[in-house]
């Protein structure tokens, strides 16, 4: 199977998270995509959808989904999303897409963190996929500093020659090269630097579920 029938396989599977008659919240990137076409299927099922990103926000209004202002719900009973790396207890880099702020967000107010992923994401250590962290412009020559002082190499991420913009007005630095031992312990060392918006470890708050798409089916893990 390609890595793409793989996100296929896992989108499809996470239907089975969503419940009847909720508002539910959808992250972004190609896995995440795949859900939404998959979601499209059964828009009638639920209430409408919180979303990541205004990528994500625009997949589900053409699909038909009601898409809801995070200020105006309590509460989501499951959040789903993809990952960058995943580890056997739950942690995660992600940001790959550039939404972590609003990913770490939505996902902060749902019951559930459903992970889908082809299963390439699954490894023992984070840190080989570079983290993101999302900073204020202003800041980002001073965060950068102290990120490098942390060991990592850290990169400005670029789109068309200029600094990638977010959907906040933010910048993000990637930082390669770490190896990262623990995950809860350097996502609050980031956390503490001022001028970050948010690091794309997702460690203190980690999946609750995992759906990992191989060759031989869909692997499930739960923490
Ligand atoms: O964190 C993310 C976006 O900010 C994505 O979940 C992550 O980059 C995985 O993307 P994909 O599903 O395209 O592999």
């Amino acid at each position: 199977m390609t890595q793409d029938e793989l996100k296929q396989a896992v989108a499809r599977a996470a239907i089975e998270y969503v419940p009847a008659n909720e508002i539910i919240g959808v992250g972004t990137g190609s896995t995440a995509n795949y859900f939404i076409d998959e979601l499209g299927k059964i828009k009638d099922r639920i209430k409408g959808a919180v979303a990541s990103s205004e990528a994500t926000a625009a997949r589900l209004r053409s699909h038909g989904i009601a898409v809801l202002d995070l200020n105006d719900v309590d509460f989501l009973p499951v959040y789903i999303d993809g990952a960058d790396e995943i580890t056997a207890d739950g942690a995660m880099i992600k940001g790959g897409g550039a939404a972590l702020t609003r990913e770490k967000i939505v996902a902060s107010v749902a019951g559930r963190f459903v992970c889908i992923a082809d299963g390439s994401k699954l490894v023992t250590q984070l840190g080989a996929f570079p983290l993101p962290v999302e900073v204020i412009p202003m800041a980002q020559a001073a965060v950068a500093r102290q990120l490098k002082a942390l060991g990592g190499e850290p990169r400005l991420r670029m789109k068309d020659g200029q600094p990638l913009i977010t959907d906040n007005g933010c910048m993000i630095i990637d930082l390669a090269g770490l190896h990262i031992a623990d995950p809860r312990d350097l996502e609050a060392r980031i956390n503490n630097i001022v001028g970050v918006v948010t690091v794309g470890l997702f460690a203190q708050r980690g999946a609750d579920v995992a759906l990992l798409g191989t060759g031989d089916g869909v692997q499930k893990m739960s923490f």
